[in-house]
């Protein structure tokens, strides 16, 4: 059982971007005009930091470790959570940062699987996560599953077998794969301390309908408020207005994917609606062309209006 005071990943939470100056370094200094941006424009509380939208896997350890001390500290008093996503390629590396985000007081740690050596089965990929969970057992625990990217397709139904008791600190899943069926398994053999959040934006409606707890993505960095919308909404039964919402991100990113949609497009349409500067995204990803921007910018304009901020409080 979790202790009463425990925060649980729920609700709205941005995968946020990892700002880079023009050279490529980590750019700290963006950190804390982001985090009020998120809080003021778009309503957003709670963070995930590090994870596929921050370009994890291509930052080192030490880059890591900075940025996730960072948006901890700068986050404190202003966001209701900070996940940090720990999972590398190797079991060493994840349990390093698993004990650092426990020091810097991250509200809970997410793993994905290492995708260039996979677990074969539930049971291999429950052996690692329990390793990493091991390094940090007073942080709340969740497995990061994202099949697009890592290629690993084991089940998270059976993920779930028996897990407390493998891993005491298990909280839920971050499930960013399309199988509803699997999500659904998720939920309905999920137990009522758990957070089980959906990570397709593009059809969140559909996760919700299946019993998410909440939302991680990528596109709320710049359309959460009108997510908050979405999911006040969905939780009153109006589903016109959530479908009217959630149509809207489909037709962007349908109209993005035509020109070539990837992080490097995601990050620049954030900076470009924020006024941040996030910088390009670091090799191999390249930034996206001016002219790509430019009309993915009017597009999201003429779909949400200028500025989507008045939504936000
Ligand atoms: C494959 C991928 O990057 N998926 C994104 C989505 O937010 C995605 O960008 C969005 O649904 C648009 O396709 C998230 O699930 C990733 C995420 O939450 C993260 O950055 O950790």
């Amino acid at each position: 059982m979790a202790p009463a005071a425990e925060k649980r990943m729920t609700g709205l939470v941005a995968a946020t971007f990892t700002p880079l100056t023009p050279e490529g370094e980590i750019n700290l200094s963006m950190i804390g005009p982001y985090i009020d941006y998120l809080v003021e424009k778009q309503n957003i509380k709670s963070i995930f930091v590090n994870g596929t939208t921050g370009e994890s896997m291509s930052l080192s350890v030490a880059e890591r470790k900075a940025l996730a001390k960072d948006w901890c500290h700068k986050a404190k008093g202003k966001m209701d959570q900070v996940v940090v996503h720990v999972g590398c390629m190797t079991l060493r590396d994840s349990q390093d940062l698993a004990r650092h985000a426990a020091q810097i007081g991250a509200d809970g740690i997410a793993v994905i699987s290492p995708s260039f050596f996979k677990p074969a089965t539930a049971a291999a990929l429950t052996a690692f996560l329990r390793e990493v969970a091991l390094a940090a057992p007073t942080l709340p625990f969740y497995y990061y599953h994202i099949p697009s990217v890592t290629g690993v397709n084991v089940p998270v139904r059976d993920v779930l077998i028996g897990i407390e008791e493998l891993i005491p600190s298990f909280r839920g899943i971050k499930f960013s794969g399309n199988d509803l069926m699997d999500f659904g398994q998720c939920v309905s053999n999920s137990r009522p301390h758990w957070s089980l959040v959906y990570g397709v934006d593009e059809q969140l409606l559909a996760g919700l309908a299946m019993g998410a707890n909440g939302a991680v993505g990528s596109t709320y960095n710049y359309v959460g408020c009108y997510f908050n919308t979405l999911m006040t909404a969905f939780e009153n039964g109006d589903q016109l207005q959530a479908r009217t919402i959630q149509f809207k991100l489909q037709e962007l990113l349908c109209f993005a994917m035509k020109i070539g949609f990837d992080l490097g497009v995601n990050k620049q349409l954030m900076s470009d609606v924020s006024g941040l500067n996030l910088g390009p995204p670091r090799l191999p990803l390249i930034q996206c062309p001016p002219d790509n921007a430019k009309s993915i910018l009017q597009k999201y304009h003429s779909l949400f209006g200028t500025p989507c901020h008045s939504e936000a409080q």
